[in-house]
Order: C-alpha cells, then structure tokens, then sequence
C-alpha cells in the first residue's frame, strides 16, 4: 500500500489563516475590523476552553473578539435578546453561540435568532438549507473543516461511499450534504441504524461525529479508507479509536491536531468574509 497520511490539521488551519492575513489588512484600510461575537451561556469548562480558543485565536489574527458570557440560568428570552442586540450592532460580523447550552433553554430557537448575515457558524435552518442545496456562504465550520483537510490533502469524494456517523443539525448533518454535493454516494448512520460495523466497512471515506470517545474500531475500516474524526470528548478523545483505525486507513486525521484546528480556522475565514460583504455594501454608500 501507498504510504500512509496522517491529515495535519495544524498545517490545515495554519494554510487558512495565512491567507486570511492579507484581507484583514484590506479591511482595515476601509476602516474594518472583522468582529466576531462568542456566547457562552454557562460555565462547562469545556465549552469555556472552546470559546476561549476561537476568541484568542481571532485575536491573534487582528479580528476583534466581543465575548460574551452569560450565566447558567439565563432563560431564552434573555439569550433572545442578547442576539438580538448582537444582530443589530453594525460592529459585529459573526455571531457564535456555543453549543450546548444549558438544558432549560430552547437551543434551536436561539440558533434560528442568529441573523442569516451573521451567521458564521452555519446553524440556522436556512443557512443549512443553502448549505444542502449547495450555495452556502457558511456550512457549519466542523464540516467545512472536513472539506477543507480533504482539499489540502488533494483527496476527491467523487464517486466515492461517504459513511457519516451521526446526524447531528450542525455536524452529521451538514457534513452529509457537503460531501453530497462533492458527488460522494453518502450513508448517514446514527443510534437506529442496523449492523453499523457492516456499513462502516464500505466506507471509503469514514466520518466519525457521533460524541462517543473511541467508538469507531480499526475491524470496521475498510483497507485504505479515508478515516476523518470529528470527535472532540473529554480529555481530546476522537470518536474513531486512533490506533487500529490508523492501521487500517490510507489517510486519518489524529485528535488532537486534526479536525479541531481547522474548525477554529473556518470560523475565523467565515468572520472575514462576512465583514468584506459589509464593508462591500458600506462602499457602495459613499
Ligand atoms: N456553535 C458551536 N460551533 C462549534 O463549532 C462548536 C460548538 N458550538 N460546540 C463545541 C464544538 C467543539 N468544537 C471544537 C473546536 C475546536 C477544537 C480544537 O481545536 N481542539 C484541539 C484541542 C483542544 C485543546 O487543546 O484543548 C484539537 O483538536 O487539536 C475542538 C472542538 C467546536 N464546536
């Protein structure tokens, strides 16, 4: 067999970020400064860790962090409002509200909150909707990701059996639609689905997004498999068990290191063009 790739995703995302360089310098010749808004609804210390990555990471590059955190027991009228406020501040670009939010709140209605235009992170209905029907400006950033380490490794999905584990609204999902529209033939699994190991084996390009450390085992990799994991649990555990799974795979991205670097970097490529589409149409103002 070919030699195998391990898919750096700190090689990935350093790629997107040094392209994004040039265009914040452009911005800020016209007077803007990107911006992306954070909210943390809460104190996980996982989800803080997150947050606190993608404002340091916007930091770094000259785009302005608006952090915002709001206690456990916000209700969803409150969270409703602060995105509100957020959707109408002309100085915010993006606006990220980190999932999951505590229980008591309504998740879904605060993402359907998020003005289209703002919506960086690829949440709402209608920005997955464009997502699936292949004009998004911005799918989810975890599956934009995955697109984007394949097309750094030159690694096509055309013709090629897509097995996406998981289904979730801003990962399974969406990812199952990118990789859709790239031609790939996509099976989505999830909890109901029969005889997993079976389906997983056909795969020719396996993603892993279930929230489960270690799930997916090496016997289940087909020889030569592209095997992408977009787990990211408690104590940076993949969903794909690395070592077995590695075994068998032509192409894997490690956790850490792989799938997580780039989501931050997609975040960040999505802010800047949301403020380029701003400072486009205040140009044509003046
Ligand atoms: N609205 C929303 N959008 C998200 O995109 C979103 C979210 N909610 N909730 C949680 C998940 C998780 N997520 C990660 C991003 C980067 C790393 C990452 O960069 N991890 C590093 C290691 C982390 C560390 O060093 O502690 C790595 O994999 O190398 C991980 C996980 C984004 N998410």
């Amino acid at each position: 067999m070919e030699k195998k790739i391990i898919l750096d995703g700190i090689v990935v995302a350093k790629h997107v970020k040094d392209q994004l360089k040039d265009r914040i310098e452009e911005l800020k010749g016209k007077d803007v400064v990107p911006c992306l808004a954070t909210i943390l609804v809460g104190d996980d210390p996982s989800s803080e860790t997150y947050v606190r990555m993608k404002g340091n990471a916007c930091e770094k590059l000259g785009i302005l962090s608006k952090r915002i955190h709001m206690s456990k027991d916000t209700t969803t009228q409150e969270l409703l409002e602060k995105i509100a406020e957020l959707n109408n501040d002309p100085s915010v670009h993006g606006i990220l509200l980190q999932h999951p939010v505590p229980g008591h709140i309504d998740e879904r209605k605060a993402f359907e909150a998020i003005a289209i235009e703002k919506d960086v992170d690829g949440v709402t209905s209608l920005g997955y909707g464009q997502t699936a029907f292949g004009f998004g400006e911005y799918p989810s950033c975890t599956p934009a990701a995955i697109l984007e380490i394949m097309d750094f490794y030159k690694l096509s999905a055309e013709g090629m059996h897509a097995v996406v584990v998981g289904r979730s609204p801003i990962l399974g999902k969406p990812v199952s639609a990118l990789l859709l529209n790239r031609n790939a033939t996509v099976t989505t699994c999830h909890s109901y689905t029969k005889n997993l190991p079976q389906i997983v084996k056909q795969a020719d390009i396996v993603v892993a997004a279930v929230g489960k450390p270690n799930f997916i085992k090496g016997e289940w990799i087909k020889e030569g498999a592209i095997v992408l994991d977009a787990g990211y649990n408690e104590g940076n555990i993949g969903d794909a068990e690395y070592e077995s799974c590695a075994e068998k795979a032509f192409a894997i991205t490690p956790v850490p290191g792989g799938v997580g670097p780039v989501t931050i970097s997609m975040l960040l490529k999505h802010t800047v063009h949301a403020a380029e589409k701003i400072a486009e149409i205040q140009g044509k103002h003046k």
